[in-house]
């Protein structure tokens, strides 16, 4: 059976003539159905670069990226992104429930189904009784909730996410981590989630991709051993989760102090 994500070999250069500079080189890996990867490194290290690679939005240089078996080239149906900007990624003059459908046009789901199809979405991040309200009128966690929702109406199979928690403040952020959580099992969805947050990537995920400094590559993998369901309180105090913690801590500082 395929990964369903199945990057090889990736390499990428950024910006023109000779300010192009290589941003990642020989980077490999694979997300399999149902997983839940975090991607940590150090700051300014590609991983956003990586992100609009897989998703399709950006030319590869060399190597390959297929998902479901096929190479990516342009935005593939059934990869759906989540942007730390909600205020900018979504529609300001269209309401919530009009915001989510918008996630539907490039899918083949019939008329019929997409208003019943986004009320459940919105219901399942959390915003019955919001549906007609405008992004600009409910919080940031919410606006968030509207853009994941979206995402998954998009009939996605991969949800990419960058850095998409990290402008909530930090008790709405534990919320979304376990809305995510949530989700991924609910709709057995795949996701990849870019984060800064060592924390943050070590609760959510299944595996953790630890990348180098640029030209970026894959450095080292760590399986999440944490039982699930997780807890904000319990896996978080849980020796499994402490120490990957620890390991993922240590390997990009001492990735930084190399500067
Ligand atoms: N269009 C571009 N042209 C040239 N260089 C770019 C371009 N976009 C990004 N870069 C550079 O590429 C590097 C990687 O950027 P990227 O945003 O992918 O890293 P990141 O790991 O997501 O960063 P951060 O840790 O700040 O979120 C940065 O040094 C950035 O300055």
């Amino acid at each position: 059976m395929h990964a369903l994500l199945e990057v090889r070999g990736l390499t990428k250069s950024l910006g023109d003539g000779a300010a192009r500079q290589p941003i990642i080189s020989d980077l490999s890996f694979e997300a399999r159905p149902g997983e839940f990867l975090s991607v940590v490194g150090p700051s300014g290290c590609g991983k956003t670069t990586l992100l609009m690679c897989l998703a399709g939005l950006y030319d590869i240089d060399g190597g390959s990226v297929a998902f479901q078996g096929h190479q990516v080239q342009s935005p593939p149906p059934g990869v759906s992104v989540v942007f730390q900007d909600y205020s900018r990624s979504l529609l300001p003059w269209k309401n919530n429930l009009d915001n989510v459908l918008f996630g539907m046009k490039r899918t083949e789901l019939p008329e019929a189904q997409r208003r019943p199809r986004a009320l459940e979405l919105l219901q399942a991040v959390g915003l019955t009784g919001y549906e007609t309200h405008f992004p600009w009128q409910v919080s940031g966690g919410m606006q968030q909730r509207v853009a994941i929702a979206r995402g998954l109406a998009a009939q996605s199979r991969l949800l990419l996410l960058d850095e998409p928690l990290a402008a909530v403040d930090a008790q709405t952020r534990a919320d979304l981590q376990d809305l995510l959580l949530d989700l991924a099992k609910r709709f057995n969805q795949t996701c990849l989630l870019v984060t800064h947050d060592v924390d943050e990537a070590v609760y959510v995920a299944d595996r953790v991709i630890v990348l180098s400094r640029r030209p970026t590559r894959v450095v080292t993998e760590f399986v999440v051993d944490c039982p699930k369901p997780r807890d904000q309180i319990t896996t978080r105090e849980h020796p499994d989760y402490l120490r990957l913690r620890h390991e993922v801590i240590s390997m990009i500082r001492s990735m930084r102090a190399v500067h």
